[in-house]
């Protein structure tokens, strides 16, 4: 009998490219139609984890039907399968400190431009991706004295963004709460950012977890590759090996 798998994946970065414009990601077309293989595969599942609002993750990632959705790092959760459908909305005194720290971020946003912010249902982002360098590395400064010092802020520094939350939920809970819901002998995950850390941080590589780092950087993960262009190779190779 084959093992059951969780095969989950981070979008940006890995499934994607990263562009400038985040509204523009896709993913590439062969690691699309490989997900979709996957998906259907007996005692596969696939999901995708990402820090991207999860109405945001379906538009831009087109997700096949039954792959496992996380969206904000693991604050939005829907599986397409089962009646596990997790939102965890900010309670009063934080939704007043999200307010506070999105006030402060379109503060510092709105005197450097080329930066832009981005608000999610528990947390709030500031992309200095399309920036000049100097304005980005400025904005970032004072976002990370100003905001993200505010007691109860959750401070994740990212590829050109400073992510704030209000809620201490991450891609580790998040798998955490994958592997329980489907029951999965084994999971891999494949990141690229220091948010995916976390999620490496909760595999069991001795129980047959696998993680994989994509491109450079410092990490827990067991393997690297080297973009989402080899993402694709690997999904290729994933699909011939779950279907025999
Ligand atoms: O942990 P992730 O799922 O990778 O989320 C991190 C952020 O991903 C997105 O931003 C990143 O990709 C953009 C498009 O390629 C790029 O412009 C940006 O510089 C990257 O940081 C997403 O837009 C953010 O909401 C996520 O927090």
């Amino acid at each position: 009998m084959h093992p059951s798998l969780l095969l989950a994946f981070d979008f940006d970065g890995v499934l994607a490219p990263i562009v400038e414009n985040p509204d523009a990601a896709r993913p590439l077309p062969r690691a699309l139609r490989h997900l979709n293989e996957l998906s259907t595969l007996p005692g596969v599942r696939v999901a995708l984890v990402s820090g991207r609002r999860l109405d945001d993750l379906v538009r831009v990632a087109n997700p096949p039907a039954r792959a496992l959705l996380v969206g904000s790092h693991g604050a939005e959760f829907r599986d397409p399968l089962g009646d596990a459908v997790v939102n965890s909305a900010p309670d009063e005194a934080q939704a007043a400190l999200l307010a506070k720290a999105t006030a402060e971020l379109e503060a510092i946003s709105a005197r450097h431009p080329g930066t832009h912010v981005e608000v999610k249902p528990t947390g709030v982002v500031l992309h200095t991706r399309r920036a000049e360098r100097p304005a980005a590395a400025a904005a970032t400064q004072e976002a990370l004295d100003g905001p993200a010092a505010l007691p109860g802020v959750h401070l994740t520094h990212g590829k050109e963004v400073v992510e704030l939350s209000v809620v201490s939920i991450n891609k580790g809970t998040a798998l955490r709460r994958l592997r329980s819901i489907t029951g999965a002998d084994a999971v891999l995950f494949v990141g690229d950012d220091v948010t995916d850390e976390r999620g490496f941080a909760v595999l069991r590589a001795q129980e047959g977890d696998v993680s994989v780092r994509v491109g450079p950087g410092e990490t827990q993960a067991q393997y690297r590759v080297g973009s989402p262009e080899e993402v694709v190779t690997m999904l290729g190779l994933l699909v011939d090996l779950c279907g025999e």
